[in-house]
Parts: structure tokens; C-alpha cells; sequence
């Protein structure tokens, strides 16, 4: 179990961790997200005693890293893959690590074999790829068989088949007891792969939940419409008092209604539909209204030439009520609501 509590660090002016208070526990993945510079390699650098806290502690099976009497034991860590020597196999990497923290020589070859480098562990490392890398700084984290082990963004530039093994390495080391902290900015994998997140943004931790809460709190579930007369039954909708929102020039969002009801309020209006399918909100768009506020670096939006100011949410709903004035209407769009005048109907 990892435990921080008023966990801060600061570089100077910069506070990277701002009293985060978190619990990791084992027998399941917790997913570490966080917009970049949020303080996610930071933190994994104090629990691991790389950093010193300025506020507050972390705490490993209840007792700091420096405590731990074979810390390789107890905890492993992915934290930089390339942190080895390149002249060195991978055999003698493990085996120099293995010897340092009294560790049988056999435990070398079993690990090799549980990330599949048994046929390179004689060849440099230099010449490995990135993933063969990865399964490198995964064998030297598994090495002490320890019952709490961290990766930091452990998939960043692997195929789909090094990111297939490593979300299946890290459920079954969790359904073995184990406690598996692993922090990623691709949410599409934590939400494959993580049952429990803390969500951390500027340095302080925004959620503390199962992914399934954690995207049931920040975002919602709505019903994907496509008509020919889409302009009318946006207007429609609406007046039922549903949420609607333009999706490209195509299609509506409808928020808040089931899809039989649209489709018995359409039929009884005679609008024909063209798709109605419910759309389950994703970790991505929960992550995103969430964390909105915390990014502190957002790429220029193509075109304006602009870069969004940190505090600005980086993707607003494509629109929400009437289509913004100046937008070109969906065909079928009512002439009124084209040029927004109207689009109160819509909101
Ligand atoms: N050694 C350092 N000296 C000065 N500032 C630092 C140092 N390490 C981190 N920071 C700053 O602290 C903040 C948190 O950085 P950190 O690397 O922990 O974020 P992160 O969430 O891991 O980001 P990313 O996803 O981009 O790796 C950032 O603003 C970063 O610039």
C-alpha cells in the first residue's frame, strides 16, 4: 500500500505537489492521470525517496522508502526504461541489480523469462528497441518480486502488442494481491486497464475513485441522433425540455432523454430518423471536464494561430444550445435559427 499524505514539493517558485493526499491499495491497477507537468513523475520520485517532500510524507507498507531494509524487495519501479548501461546485456544489467539487493542469481532468469527477453539477455541493450526496453525496466522492477510496483507512463511508444502484454501483466500482477500504481496520460489505456484512478492537476489531487464513478460523476451519457430534418428536431427536442447540441454539421447529442422517447416524439411529429444509438461518455471526455482548468500547457488550436491560455478548457462541446453565430447550419436547419436568432429554442 502506498499512503501520502500533504505530500508537497516545490522547485523554487514552482510547486510541483501541493498537499496531495492519496492512498494506493493493492489487489487492484490504480490509474495516475494527469495533464503534463501536473506532478505525476514527481510524485512517483518521492515515494520512491529520489526527492525529498518539502511538506507532508509518503509512506511504502507504512514506512518511508529509506526504511525499507531490501527496498527492491518490497517495491520495483519503471520509472525511466532507458536508465541502463548500453553496453551492458540485459543478463548482466539484472544481475548487477540482483546482487546489490541479495537476490539469487535464478531470480535473473526467471524474469527474463516472465517479460520474454530470454533469447537477447546476452546482447547489449543498447541495441534494444523501445519495447524490448520497456520489458527490460519491467524484469529490473519485478526482479525483487515486490508486493507494490510503479510504472510511469509504461506504454509511451509501444506497438499494440507491447501494450496489450503490458495491461495484461499489470492485471494479473493486481489479481495476484499485488499493488500497481501506474500513471499514463493515454486514457483510452487507463480506462482498459485501471479499476481505480487519482487524478492529480497542478500538483493537487483532483479525484480519488473507481474509474467507473470517477466517469459517472464528470460526464454524461447522451443519444446520438442523425435526421434529414435535423433542424426541426433539434427545435423539437428541445422543447421537451432535453439538452441538445449540434455534432459537426451532421448529427445531435441529446442529453438527458432515452432513445425510445426520441424516437416516439420524432415519429409523432412525422421526422424521420436516419440513427439513434446511445453513446456511453468516455474516461477521455470525464478526464478533460475535469481536468480543464488544472492544464497548465495547451497546443495552439490549428488555424487561429492562437495558443489557449492556461485556465481555458481545451475542448469545449462542439456546441451547445444554438449553434454559435457566424456557423454555417446543418441542412434543414430552420432560416430563423441560421443565423442564431432563434437559437433559443435550441438551449
Ligand atoms: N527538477 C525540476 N526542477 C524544476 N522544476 C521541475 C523539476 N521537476 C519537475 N518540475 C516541474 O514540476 C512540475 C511537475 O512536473 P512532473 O514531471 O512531475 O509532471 P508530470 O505530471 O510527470 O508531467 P508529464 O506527464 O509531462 O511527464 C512541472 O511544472 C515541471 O516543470
Amino acid at each position: 500500500m502506498i499512503h501520502a499524505r500533504g505530500l508537497t514539493k516545490h522547485y523554487g517558485p514552482k510547486v510541483a505537489v501541493d498537499h496531495a493526499d492519496f492512498t494506493v491499495r493493492p489487489g487492484r491497477v490504480t490509474g495516475f492521470l494527469g495533464p503534463n507537468g501536473a506532478g505525476k513523475s514527481t510524485t512517483m520520485r518521492l515515494i520512491l525517496g529520489l526527492d525529498h517532500a518539502n511538506e507532508g510524507d509518503v509512506t511504502v507498507n507504512g514506512k518511508h522508502y529509506r526504511q525499507l531494509g531490501a527496498p527492491l524487495c518490497e517495491v520495483g519501479a519503471l520509472l525511466e526504461a532507458k536508465a541502463v548501461h548500453g553496453g551492458r546485456s540485459a543478463y548482466n544489467h539484472l544481475l548487477c541489480l540482483a546482487k546489490s539487493n541479495g537476490i539469487p542469481r535464478r531470480r535473473v532468469d526467471e524474469v527474463l523469462g516472465l517479460v520474454g527477453l530470454e533469447k537477447v539477455a546476452k546482447k547489449p541493450s543498447r541495441g534494444f528497441s523501445l519495447g524490448m526496453g520497456q520489458r527490460l525496466g519491467i524484469a529490473g522492477a519485478l526482479l525483487g518480486d515486490p508486493g507494490v510496483l510503479m510504472f510511469d507512463e509504461p506504454v509511451n511508444g509501444l506497438d499494440p502488442e507491447g501494450i496489450l502484454w503490458i495491461r495484461n501483466l499489470m492485471k494479473k500482477l493486481a489479481a495476484e494481491g499485488r499493488t500497481i500504481f501506474v500513471s499514463s496520460h493515454l486514457m483510452s489505456e487507463m480506462a482498459l486497464t485501471a479499476d481505480h484512478l487519482v487524478v492529480i492537476g497542478r500538483g493537487r489531487i483532483l479525484a480519488e475513485t473507481s474509474t467507473r464513478e470517477f466517469i459517472a460523476a464528470n460526464a454524461t451519457s447522451h443519444v446520438k441522433v442523425r435526421s434529414p430534418q435535423l433542424g426541426e428536431l433539434g427545435s423539437l427536442l428541445s422543447r421537451h425540455g432535453w439538452r441538445v447540441e449540434l455534432e459537426g454539421d451532421q448529427s445531435l447529442r441529446v442529453f438527458g432523454a432515452r432513445t425510445a422517447e426520441i424516437g416516439d416524439t420524432a415519429a409523432d411529429h412525422g421526422l424521420r430518423l436516419h440513427e439513434l444509438s446511445p453513446v456511453q461518455p468516455s474516461l477521455e471526455e470525464a478526464f478533460m471536464r475535469l481536468t480543464g482548468d488544472a492544464v497548465e500547457y495547451h497546443a495552439g488550436i490549428p488555424g487561429n494561430g492562437t495558443g489557449t491560455a492556461a485556465g481555458e478548457r481545451p475542448e469545449a462541446p462542439a456546441a451547445v444550445g444554438p449553434p454559435p453565430p457566424g456557423s454555417r447550419p446543418p441542412e434543414g436547419m430552420p432560416s430563423e435559427s441560421r443565423d442564431g436568432q432563434r437559437g433559443g429554442d435550441w438551449s
